[in-house]
């Protein structure tokens, strides 16, 4: 006998003793419901095997029928969202990044430039603001062929914009009696939000036009089809110019617009846009950050850059390719984890990445345990995600760790950084991402 047929044995009988014979019938059916219900969950979605994985994976408890509903409200997309990521992924892996390497090079190079008066005065520099427009400038750039100057209006306008919006909504949060759509929406704060959310889709819109209309000009996207896209993407390195804007092609092929609608299209350009900028801007901030504060992992870092590259820095004729982004061994990453299908997770990566049973001395800098040769690598790898896993992870994984290396590179070539504010005295700001608020350097030539 199963588990619920005992319960519902046990149950049924205690409650009959005291109702009546209309009541006995609405509670028998509702028993057998709950209990139906809970058979079809545990047993249609997730096989045995996963309900045990599932049971292992820390998180908060899940109620019987609901699981963790109540905790979040996850609007399922459907098949569409996944036919989506099947179109986009082939634009997404070496091929984009190989095509983007004189890209990437070339904002690297900008952004070494943009430091070089704080290094001749000595001036202390607060590198976040900084960052965070090199990365949103690289991501226009590469991803959809916008060149956009450092001080254009539109790229503060457009961090500033992302900025309010992401403190008002994240602030919900953390004051629950905001979460009410009917309070939030009466505060200032949503009125804020609500203007850099429109600011946000203006832009893409704008944007989006500006090349719609330069593609109808070349007259050459309506040629190409996605798979051709794809195909050529995979065959050849030498695709040029203009011709692997993959997004924007898979967007707009009119083979396509079942899956990539007007609204679409928008909106992948906010997220590419947000999630590429975002992200790059605080890993590099906060990789630059823990390198000036301990100088004997900088120093690490910069003779294996050395030893690559040679001695010396010459901005002229500094240039980094594909073979020489995989002998930087000092700055690479770790990701990776299985969880079983069917199964919603909320996955707080800030509270997994200092859980002292994966990272014994969390708050330790000790690059060291991400090496493939450290036990962590081999045992506890599972435990460090910051891309996620799984088909929803991050798209730009790869084109990432490649910019933010090359980004490295130069950046620790060019100068020798000190960090200014103490790691004690740090200030970090919880919105979608956690971003770094007072990351004070100096640098040096
Ligand atoms: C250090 C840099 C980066 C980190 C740490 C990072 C991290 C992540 C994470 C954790 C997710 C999953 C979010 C979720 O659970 O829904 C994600 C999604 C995504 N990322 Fe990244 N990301 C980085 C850089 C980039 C770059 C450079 C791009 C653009 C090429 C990019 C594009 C995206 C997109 C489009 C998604 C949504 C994917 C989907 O829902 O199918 N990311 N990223």
């Amino acid at each position: 006998m199963s588990v619920e047929n005992e319960a519902m044995e046990t149950l049924v009988p205690m409650y009959m003793t005291a109702c009546t014979a209309w009541t006995k019938y609405i509670l028998l059916v509702l028993v057998l419901t709950v209990c139906a219900l809970f058979k079809l969950r545990r047993g249609s979605k997730i096989s045995k095997r996963g309900e045990i994985l599932v049971d292992r994976l820390p998180g908060p408890t899940a109620l019987p029928i609901l699981g963790n509903s109540l905790d979040l409200r996850v609007e399922n997309e459907g098949s569409l969202y996944h036919e989506r990521r099947k179109l986009l992924n082939p634009g997404y892996g070496i091929s984009l990044i190989r095509k983007s390497i004189p890209n990437i090079n070339q904002h690297s190079a900008m952004l070494v430039k943009t430091y070089l008066k704080f290094a001749e005065s000595g001036e202390n520099v607060n590198t976040y603001p900084i960052m965070t427009k090199a990365a949103i400038r690289l991501v226009w750039d590469s991803l959809f062929g916008k060149k956009i100057a450092d001080d254009a209006p539109d790229v503060s306008n457009y961090i500033n914009a992302m900025f309010t919006s992401s403190y008002y909504h994240t602030n919900r949060v953390f004051k629950p009696w905001l979460r009410p759509d009917f309070i939030f929406n009466m505060t200032a704060g949503s009125k804020l939000a609500m203007d850099g959310i429109h600011f946000v889709n203006d832009f893409a819109k704008r944007s989006v036009d500006e090349r719609r209309i330069y593609w109808e000009k070349k007259k050459t996207f309506s040629r190409r089809s996605v798979e051709d896209v794809s195909k050529s993407s995979e065959e050849s390195e030498n695709v040029k110019g203009d011709d692997w804007e993959c997004t924007l092609i898979t967007f707009w092929n009119n083979k396509r617009k079942d899956y990539f609608q007007e609204k679409d299209v928008l909106c992948e350009f906010s997220v590419f846009t947000i999630g590429g900028y975002e992200t790059t801007s605080i890993a590099l901030t906060n990789a630059l950050y823990l390198l000036a504060t301990y100088p004997e992992h900088q120093k690490k870092v910069v003779e294996e850059l050395d030893s690559i590259f040679g001695e010396g820095f010459d901005p002229s004729t500094f240039q980094v390719t594909m073979n020489q982004v995989k002998e930087m061994k000092h700055l690479d990453l770790y990701d990776g984890r299985v969880i079983p299908a069917g199964v919603q997770l909320f996955v707080f990566m800030y509270w997994i990445h200092r859980d002292p049973k994966y990272f014994p001395d969390p708050e330790a800098f000790i690059p060291e345990r991400f090496s493939k040769e450290s036990d962590f690598y081999r045992e506890k790898a599972y435990s460090y995600i910051p891309f996620s896993v799984l088909p929803r992870s991050c798209i730009g994984q790869s084109y990432a760790m490649v910019s933010l290396k090359i980004f490295l590179a130069y950046l620790l070539k060019a100068y020798e950084w000190t960090a200014v504010t103490p790691r004690d005295q740090l200030k970090m700001s919880f919105q979608y991402s956690s971003h770094p608020k007072n990351s004070i350097f100096e640098a040096e030539t």
